[in-house]
């Protein structure tokens, strides 16, 4: 639903709201007008902006408008006023200026306040949300109402739902399309990505080597990207935290060419990302990951890996590759180093390579230690490195997760991109 504008003007101000709007059209056709009848016929004869329009002010329009105000679909109000020959104590009005303050909408009733919050209005961000309705186990009205109430208020919020059908890929550069086409006038718009970690990475790795600032409202089961990037969970938190504006560069990657934030998985990974069903997320959460990691810890059968590296060819018999540029404390066969350091420009590649159940048991208990302390623990089971670039082949070829996504290839390239992200975050203390 586009962000409307609502303009009214008494019989005498009709010439007044036309040089208006003729004097900031580029700006106002960003919006929906909403407006009363006579008024929009005196700004659709004078421009080609799209009006819609409510019923007359005599016969309920004022009241339609502050329907659609108390609904969030307008972001503002300018209502020339002849205070002089038609009287303002009359109940429409004084219901739409109290629903105007009650709602802490911009409100004008002269031409000097009109200049003012129409320039407010240009100096603000915008905003494209891509907001997934199904995500996680919250209320998708609640969350979506919330998020409109801290945002509306600072940013012009565009709203874009995801649909089943339709990857937010294609939705983020939709978005990065626009902002980049009106960039010239508003250099600060951004993206923000709300829903689970397929959501959320889809759409950062979207906005890889453009500049252009994500927010994350993270509203998934897991929540990793957040969590990784120490960026807050809570919904109010994540809001306020865009709010407030403040954004950080942090490093992606490309997997074969594919954008990467989080981290990739080669065979044990891989298969417990496959295992945990949306039916089993949907009623045990995070713990769905934990069950589907059991099951595949025994079923995870050992495969030849091939890792090429700064000139070297090293070879391994594992039962996983974890390639990770960001990840959080809980994907434990990331872990090797203990922590995963989303800005030091290069990628933290775990490799387990222990030959009995015993081994791998205390493998495993060692990744668990390292992850639980942020601290690297010795183990001659456990390769671990730091690259900026590396090819990665499979023998028999594994299934690949990068992302949250299962994914086919073999062999698999990787590449560091430093920086190529830019987040907002709260302010980081030292
Ligand atoms: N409007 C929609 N209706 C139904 N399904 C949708 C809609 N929008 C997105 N989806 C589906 O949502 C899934 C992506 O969900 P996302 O990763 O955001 O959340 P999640 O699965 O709840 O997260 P997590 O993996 O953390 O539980 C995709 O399968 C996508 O097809």
């Amino acid at each position: 639903m586009p962000n409307s504008i609502a303009l009214i003007a008494h019989e005498s101000k009709k010439n007044d709201i036309v040089t208006l709007v003729q004097r900031y059209h580029s700006l106002l056709n960003r919006y929906l007008i909403v407006a009363t009848p006579d008024t929009g016929k005196w700004i659709q004869d004078a421009t080609n902006l799209t009006v819609e329009t409510v019923v007359s002010e005599a016969d309920g329009g004022l009241l339609q408008i502050a329907a659609r105000l108390v609904s969030s679909e307008v972001v503002g109000v300018i209502f020339l006023m002849d205070t002089i020959n038609v009287p303002s104590q009359l109940p429409d009005v004084q219901a739409l200026l109290r629903v105007c303050n009650r709602y802490e909408v911009p409100l004008a009733t002269n031409i000097a306040t009109a200049e003012l919050a129409i320039q407010g209005v240009a100096k603000r961000r915008d905003a494209y949300l891509i907001f997934n309705p199904i995500a996680g186990q919250g209320n998708p009205d609640r969350d979506l109402a919330l998020i409109q109430k801290i945002l509306e208020p600072q940013m012009n919020l565009h709203i874009i739902l995801t649909q089943p059908d339709i990857d937010p890929v294609e939705q983020a550069k939709e978005a990065i399309t626009a902002i980049q086409s009106a960039q010239s006038e508003d250099s600060t718009a951004c993206i923000i990505a709300s829903g689970g970690d397929g959501t959320v990475s889809a759409i950062a790795g979207t906005t890889l080597e453009t500049g252009i600032p994500v927010g994350i409202i993270p509203r998934g089961t897991a929540n990793a990207f957040a969590v990784a990037l120490g960026l807050p969970t809570d919904l109010k938190r994540a809001c306020e935290t865009i709010a407030a504006g403040n954004t950080r560069m942090v490093d992606a990657a490309y997997c074969n060419d594919i954008p990467m934030v989080l981290l990739a998985g080669v065979g044990f990974e891989a298969q417990m990302v496959n295992n945990a069903s949306r039916e089993l997320k949907n009623r045990i959460g995070t713990l769905a990951y934990v069950l589907s990691a059991a099951q595949q810890f025994f079923a995870q059968k050992d495969f030849n890996a091939t890792v090429e590296l700064d000139g070297q060819v090293l070879e391994f018999k594992t039962g996983a590759v974890t390639i990770a540029n960001a990840a959080p404390p809980s994907s434990i066969s990331a872990q090797g180093f203990g922590a995963v350091i989303p800005d030091d420009g290069l990628l933290e590649v775990t490799i387990p390579t222990s030959k009995t159940l015993l081994q791998d048991i205390n493998t495993s208990a060692t990744l668990l230690a390292s992850a639980l302390v942020k601290t690297q623990f010795e183990d001659r089971n456990l390769v671990c490195l730091r690259t900026h670039q590396l090819k990665v082949t499979t023998d028999p070829p594994q299934t690949l997760v990068v992302d949250g996504e299962v994914l086919e290839a073999n062999p698999i390239e990787f590449i560091c991109v430093p920086k190529g992200l830019t987040v907002f975050s709260p302010l980081l203390t030292t």
